[in-house]
């Protein structure tokens, strides 16, 4: 897909620069790790690929940009998972829980400044929040993705990352259909002490949105997630769409919907354009 790659070291830095010069408010770093395993090990060692890329990003635009990470097990694991598994194969939530806190004191110590917590495990909020606490990591906020969808739109995503995952994710992450579980959902991770709430995909789960807009007491972010990205890249590519200004209105239904911020694979072209205009 257009615009879609994955960095080496090198290319990452300089992908850094680009987004520290655009004037984002940040980045969200995903790893790809070279060996998979059961139990996502590359997660949580020292030199695994994204706690590596962690330290590079918190040297050096740690100042200029928020160094976030995606807090899960999924691009680790050889069964593509957000969790490990139990005897019978499923995804046993609280054994997935160890593996997070392992993983939030990692990406702490690597330099993240805040972890995106999108695996969906019952109590991961609490969980997490718990263990950087006891490792003196009182600073890092945590990012939960509160209300996250078992969503077709997250296809390319799954493909740039080379997902292993066969089956589907629809035992931990929410039924497109329920509305008020999303509610539900945002008011326990908030109870768990999230700081940021997140709602994902955007566009097509705005009522979500906006209903976690009116009753959060904290901020509520909004991920436009790769298949809304590979939608309108698609419909431009065929010149069936003006490209700017769909981007332009995508993002901007996502803030009127209540999103105080967007994570976007547009972000830095938005960025770019709106401080021209
Ligand atoms: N850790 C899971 C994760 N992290 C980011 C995305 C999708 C993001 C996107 O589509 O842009 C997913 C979704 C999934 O596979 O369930």
């Amino acid at each position: 897909m257009p615009g879609v790659v994955q960095h080496s070291l090198d290319s990452f830095r300089a992908e850094l620069q680009r987004a520290a010069e655009a004037g984002i408010g940040g980045v969200m770093l995903f790893g790809v790790p070279e060996r998979k395993d059961a139990v996502g090990s590359g997660a949580t060692e020292r030199d695994g690929i994204l706690n590596v890329a962690t330290r590079v990003a918190a040297r050096e635009v740690g100042d200029a940009l928020v160094v976030q990470t995606d807090l899960c097990l999924d691009e680790f694991t050889d069964h593509g998972h957000c969790g490990v598994l139990d005897d019978a194969g499923r995804v046993d939530n609280d054994a997935t829980l160890v593996r997070y806190r392992e993983m939030a004191i990692a990406q702490a110590e690597a330099g993240s400044q805040l972890v995106g917590l999108s695996g969906m495990m019952d109590g991961q909020v609490a969980a997490v929040r718990a263990a950087l606490d006891a490792a003196g990591a009182h600073g890092v906020p945590t990012l939960a993705y509160a209300a996250k969808y078992a969503s077709a739109f997250y296809g390319p995503f799954r493909e740039a990352v080379q997902s292993s995952l066969r089956g589907d994710r629809r035992t931990y992450q929410l039924d497109p259909a329920n509305r008020r579980e999303g509610a539900r959902e945002v008011a326990l991770d908030v109870a768990e002490g999230a700081d940021i709430v997140m709602v994902k995909p955007a566009m097509s789960y705005l009522d979500v949105l906006a209903d976690a807009a009116a009753a959060s007491p904290v901020p509520v972010w909004a991920y436009q997630v790769s298949g809304e990205y590979a939608m309108i890249e698609a419909a431009a590519a065929n010149g069936w769409i003006d490209r700017d200004r769909a981007v332009d209105e995508s993002l901007t239904s996502i803030v009127r919907a209540g999103a105080e911020v967007v994570l976007s694979y547009f972000a830095i072209e938005a960025a770019k354009r709106w401080e021209r205009a």
